[in-house]
């Protein structure tokens, strides 16, 4: 799914309205009729609800969902902020519909904000897209009382106050929203890490925008959704035999830490591979063994890290990384990989922790090789970035330098193709900030490269996966309780 940005969004409107066709007005009621739909299924009448609107579209909107709503037998106060003259026609219009049946309150200075009581439902509805500045005196005011309040606050669109493709000040006014019901198209904004107070639960709905313009504009930036996932999914073919599916090598697991290898060779069998071998420190033969009795098991001539490499021919794709370690030795390994190595790799963990040491050394791997940093990881390897913007930009820029497939790690990981592009993710969540949650990442895109996806695809699709196993590890031992071996346990597809 393509994100696009405000002046695109802008466009999107446009031409629907233009070639639907439909009236502005009528795309403003579809609009609010798909946001009452997510309301009601979730919220019933027994909380009264308080609108803030502001006096452009998303007001409109907000005026237009608190007329649906009352009509429905929702307890609804609406009020305005005042802080202009100007209004737009939509807002208008939508504003004496309401008066026909609701007295709509005005906030022209402070004293007017309403006494919140904690037992209502803000509705969001001051500034949308179309922000163009910090919200400002009235504005600010009513996103404080918003903000201070212990009600629950569903923003209209996007929270307000929030830009929508570019970094906020500091101290910006931003609504803290427990839900953002976002209409047609998830926004950039939401997939910054930054941005998670000023995002909430998100969630998009369907407002019929133009399907076949949406697809066509183009965007550096994608959403990696359920749909886009599956049609990456390769079907297991019939007459199909292990050696179809390849065979990995995981360079992995030293004295200690050898529970990293394990998680990433289960993941990696879970994932369909044909066959796996992981080479681990001598110390780590029978613990594999008696882990992870489908996969076999080379030892390093190093009782207690890894030094050097076993024949690579055999294999068809290779995992380095969890668990290795940061010993000299190690470092020579990885020398000895980049120069032999001829099939497609994931570099991961310690491994990345060593190309930061040695820049020379991250000039020479290969094309294409997908890494897989978290932002501590990527600040190592590609400098410190003022915001979380800055990183992204800087991650592009990284893996076009490089000619690498970067996967930034985190809610909505990153996976960012050398051309710039980038591919937000859909699943997971907060469960999945344990220890060994990347370890099973690196299994899996290990196993799927070593299918013969290519490295665009295994990383999207592997990311999306581990995702999804995530969350149904979450639902069945909650966030706090996961632990990495149960997003192992709960993969499949
Ligand atoms: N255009 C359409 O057809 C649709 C628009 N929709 C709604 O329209 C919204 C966008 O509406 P608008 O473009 O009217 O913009 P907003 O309602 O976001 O903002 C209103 C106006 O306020 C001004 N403004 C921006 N930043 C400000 C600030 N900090 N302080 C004071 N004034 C500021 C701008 O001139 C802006 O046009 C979307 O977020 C969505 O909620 C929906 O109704 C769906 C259809
Ligand atoms: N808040 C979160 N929401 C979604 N996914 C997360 C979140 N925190 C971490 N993850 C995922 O969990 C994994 C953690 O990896 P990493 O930081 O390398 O952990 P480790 O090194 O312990 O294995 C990554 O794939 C990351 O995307
Ligand atoms: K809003």
């Amino acid at each position: 799914m393509n994100i696009l940005n405000a002046s695109q969004i802008r466009n999107l409107d446009a031409h629907t309205i233009q070639n639907e066709p439909i009236s502005s007005l009528d795309l403003m009621e579809r609009a609010s009729r798909a946001f009452v739909r997510w309301l009601c299924a979730r919220f019933d009448n027994r909380r009264p609800l308080v609108f803030f609107c502001g006096k452009g579209n998303n007001g409109g909107d907000g005026l237009a969902i608190a007329r649906i709503l009352s009509a429905k037998g929702y307890g609804v106060t609406v009020y305005v902020v005042d802080y202009t003259e100007k209004s737009s026609d939509d807002f208008s219009k939508n504003l004496q519909r309401l008066q026909e049946h609701l007295t709509v309150h005005y906030i022209k200075e402070e004293k007017d904000l309403p006494k919140l009581t904690g037992e209502e439902i803000l509705i969001d509805a001051l500034l949308g897209s179309g922000l163009t500045r910090p919200a400002e005196g009235l504005l600010a005011a009513t996103i404080e009382t918003m903000n201070e309040s212990p009600a629950r606050v569903i923003s209209v669109d996007i929270a307000s106050g929030l830009y929508m493709d570019k970094v906020n000040g500091d101290d910006d006014a931003i609504v803290r929203p427990d839900y953002t019901v976002s209409f047609q198209l998830p926004k950039l904004a939401f997939m910054i890490p930054q941005n998670g107070p000023f995002a909430g639960d998100w969630l998009v709905v369907d407002i019929g925008l133009n399907e076949t313009y949406i697809e066509k504009t183009k965007t550096p930036y994608f959403f990696t959704d359920k749909r886009s996932a599956r049609k990456l999914i390769r079907d297991r073919e019939k007459f199909s035999h292990k050696g179809t599916f390849g065979h990995a090598l995981l360079l992995a697991g030293s004295f200690g830490k050898m529970g990293a290898a394990q998680l990433c060779g289960g993941a990696c069998l879970r994932s369909g591979v044909g066959l796996l071998t992981l080479h681990v420190a001598g110390c780590g033969y029978e613990i594999i063994q008696i882990a992870l009795p489908e996969a076999m098991c080379s030892v390093d001539i190093h009782e207690k890290m890894l030094t050097t490499l076993p024949d690579l021919n055999a294999y068809s794709a290779i995992g380095v990384g969890p668990g290795l370690g940061k010993e000299p030795q190690t470092l020579q390994m990885l020398e000895n990989l980049i120069g032999e190595a001829k099939v497609p790799m994931v570099w991961d963990a310690d491994a990345l922790n060593l190309l930061s040491e040695n820049p020379d050394l991250l000039k020479k791997l290969p094309e294409h090789t997908i890494i897989t940093p978290h932002p501590k990881e990527f600040e190592r390897l590609a400098g410190k970035s003022k915001d979380d913007y800055a990183r992204l930009e800087l991650a592009r820029s990284f893996a076009g330098e490089h000619k690498l497939i970067v996967v930034l790690k985190g809610a909505h990981t990153s996976v960012i193709f050398p051309d710039g592009t980038v591919h937000f993710n859909a699943t997971g969540n907060a469960g999945m900030a344990t220890g060994g949650a990347g370890d099973v990442l690196t299994g899996i895109l290990t196993s799927l490269l070593a299918q013969k996806y290519s490295p665009q695809d295994a990383a999207r699709l592997g990311v999306y996966q581990h995702g999804i196993a995530g969350d149904r590890a979450a639902k069945a031992r909650t966030k706090t309780a996961m632990i990495a071996s149960d997003i192992v346990e709960n993969m499949g597809w």
